[in-house]
């Protein structure tokens, strides 16, 4: 709601013919010293000049410029970055002006999704905002609404459809939408996450009206800082951003996949407590190979083939050196589902000279690892006892193997060329041998161990005997029953992980590992799966996903003004997450915590996470807080409404 055009602002802001909000009355002419309130400051020290706003954001459009100089900032989570919106205060007895660049009210407000509170908007404030008529008379309280909106979300009998009704809602009214979000969790993270955001991308071009995030293309070579500043909002802390060729275990979707910052993004403010306005979904467009998108009259991306090689390196790195200069350089860029030929090489690229993380290689690592640790919980011993295998030899798959290696190694004190011959992968052309090397890529190579070629998943299970088995394939129904059942005749619990999303991508379901194995798996998956009855005893399965991990992960970097990730604070996020897996959870076979304790487990991983960039020489807020956990708390975005003066 940020009003690009000067007359009109300036209209709005009384700088020549302003009505009121307070009053109510129409102020003519008033000077430009007028004086406005920003949310986000306390009534004293938040007073600001409006025509310095004005001028300030007028110059920042024109010259691309992030700092407003002359507005006082409050000392937030943002790493001196200023709460326009006023998501880290969340007080209702404290009473602020809503505000784009102008006062928000009427119509305006009504549409503006930061400051829209819909029927909970009350009386006084209905006046005060010239909302009388504009909305019917019933004022409902922010709790009422979230029923009243749980209630016909449940009306839907499609996941598409509900996920649908949740966009329109962030479009509507964002408070609301992240509260519904928040207090129900476990219900909606399945809507608004994989695995129906996965239907969303493949429908993508159909089912949205308005566009959400920001779509960088080839067209756009050599204007890419002018495009990242038609984004409404200037102080970004963090960006998750595809190229749209790996959608989950989907494939490539193109421009298709914007569905994945969006929905990653507002896990990092629903999970991790990041403020919404400083989350930035980007989708690079640099073509697809998808055959039915390219013959689709109605895709919405570039209608040609990928660009690769020095045309796609140049893209980027325009892309990655955009960002910094507009944002700085502690901006967090997760990088989201890209192909693994560009995964590892942009990750070992920009790890030296950016706030860099890939979610898929290192969150899914840390996640995963956080879940072994604590399945040692339920069958005893440490990690250096187990044996793994994996299905898929990919960003996923060589991303865990490696942190699971570096933990061991830690561990025991054995050095990591040792600790990863206890790891074995298989590819689409079965088990990766030392007689394959010369052919592997190069994140394959480590894996390259003394064996004779197998082809066959099963085979590969009676020969490497493991205890361990991850699917990282992105191929569904590949843990066939002849597969569990030879983890299930080696091992007493036999550890199977079906990482591979959406649910159609799954390696088996719950149900196929539990009776497959008589009830002894312990099982996770990547996208979730519903309780499962068998012999009368009732299995929970846990979601190893890496949703756990990067909400917390972010809080974390973002609060000490980290400058760098390190694969020290991947084993520290995942010590954290261990550590919230209680006994009761252990008792019904988990070896995640539910997501419904989520804020609390994403306080915890902020503060191990935070606490390594100390120790790291890596943070640059200073002084390092006292209680880290207590700190990661208080800087968490909360969905309450304000209070309107
Ligand atoms: N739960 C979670 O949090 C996460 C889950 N994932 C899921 O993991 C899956 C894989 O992702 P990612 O690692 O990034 O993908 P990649 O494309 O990087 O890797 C896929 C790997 O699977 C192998 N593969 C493909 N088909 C088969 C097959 N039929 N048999 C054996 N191996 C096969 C590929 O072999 P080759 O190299 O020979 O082509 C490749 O090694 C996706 O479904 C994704 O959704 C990813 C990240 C996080
Ligand atoms: C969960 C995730 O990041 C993926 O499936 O790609
Ligand atoms: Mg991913």
């Amino acid at each position: 709601m940020i009003s690009l055009n000067r007359s009109s602002f300036l209209n709005k802001t009384g700088i020549s013919g302003f009505r009121s909000p307070s009053s109510g009355a129409a102020l003519r002419r008033r000077p430009a010293s007028v004086r406005v309130v920003a949310l986000g400051t306390n009534g004293r020290a938040g007073e600001r000049n409006a025509a310095v706003l004005v001028e300030n954001r007028l110059k920042e459009m024109r010259e691309g410029s992030s700092a407003i100089a002359d507005v006082e900032s409050k000392p937030t989570v943002g790493g001196e970055v200023q709460d326009e919106y006023g998501h880290d205060a969340s007080t209702e007895e404290e009473f602020v002006t809503p505000w784009c660049l102008s006062v928000a009210s009427g119509y305006s407000l009504l549409r503006d999704p930061h400051h829209n509170k819909g029927l909970a908007f009350n009386e006084k404030e209905r006046d005060a905002h010239f909302l009388r008529g504009l909305l019917p008379p019933t004022v409902a309280s922010h709790e009422l609404q979230v029923k009243k909106m749980m209630h016909n979300i449940r009306q839907y009998q499609l996941p598409l459809q509900k996920y649908m009704a949740m966009m329109d809602l962030q479009e509507r009214n964002e408070r609301l939408f992240y509260k519904l979000l928040i207090e129900n969790v476990e219900e909606l993270l399945p809507i608004v996450y994989t695995p129906t955001v996965g239907e969303a991308c493949q429908k993508y071009g159909s089912i949205f009206m308005r566009p959400q995030g920001l779509f960088i293309s080839l067209k756009e070579k050599g204007k890419i800082r002018e495009v990242l500043r038609n984004w409404p909002e200037k102080n970004i802390q963090v960006i998750v951003v595809t190229d749209g060729e790996r959608i989950l275990g989907l494939g490539d979707l193109g421009c298709q996949g914007m569905g994945i910052p969006v929905g990653k993004l507002s896990l990092y403010t629903a999970l991790g407590g990041v403020r919404p306005s400083s989350c930035l979904p980007i989708t690079i467009d640099v073509g697809t190979n998808n055959e039915t998108l390219l013959n689709d009259e109605f895709y919405i991306g570039l209608r040609q083939r990928r660009a690769t090689g020095q045309e796609y390196a140049e893209l980027l790195d325009e892309f990655m050196t955009a960002v910094k200069q507009n944002y700085g350089e502690k901006v967090l860029i997760q990088f989201e589902d890209f192909a693994n030929h560009n995964a590892f090489d942009l990750l070992a690229k920009y790890g030296t000279t950016h706030l860099v993380f890939n979610d898929d290689i290192q969150g899914t690592a840390s996640v995963v690892l956080a879940g072994l640790v604590a399945a040692q919980n339920l069958v005893g011993g440490t990690l250096a006892d187990h044996r793994f295998l994996f299905l898929g030899a990919g960003e996923a798959g060589t991303g865990i193997a490696e942190l699971i290696a570096l933990e061991i190694s830690k561990q025991t004190n054995a050095p990591l060329e040792e600790t990863r011959k206890k790891i074995w992968l298989v590819d689409s052309k079965g088990l990766i041998v030392s007689s394959r090397k010369e052919s592997l890529q190069h994140f394959k190579k480590p894996w390259a161990h003394e064996h004779e070629p197998i082809n066959e998943l099963v085979d590969a299970i009676k020969a490497i005997k493991p205890t361990v088995l991850i699917g990282t394939s992105g191929v569904g129904r590949t843990f066939t029953k002849e597969v569990v059942e030879a983890m299930a005749s080696i091992n007493e619990k036999p550890i199977i992980l079906a990482l591979s999303n959406p649910t159609s991508q799954s390696e088996c379901t719950a149900k196929e590992a539990y009776t497959w194995s008589q009830g002894r798996a312990i099982f996770a998956s990547g996208s979730p799966f519903p309780p499962v009855e068998y012999e009368g005893k009732l299995f929970v399965p846990g979601q190893a996903n890496n949703a756990y991990i990067f909400p917390g992960l972010g809080l974390g970097l973002i609060m000490s003004g980290a400058i760098r990730v390190h694969d020290d604070m991947l084993l520290a996020a995942s010590e954290a997450l261990a550590e919230q897996v209680s006994e009761e959870n252990f008792a019904k076979g988990l070896i995640f915590p539910p997501f419904t304790n989520i804020r609390k487990i994403s306080a915890h991983i902020a503060a191990k996470v935070a606490a390594k960039a100390y120790e790291l020489g890596l943070a640059t807020r200073l002084p390092q807080p006292k209680d880290l956990v207590t700190h990661a708390e208080s800087c968490m975005y909360s969905p309450v409404y304000r209070s309107y003066r």
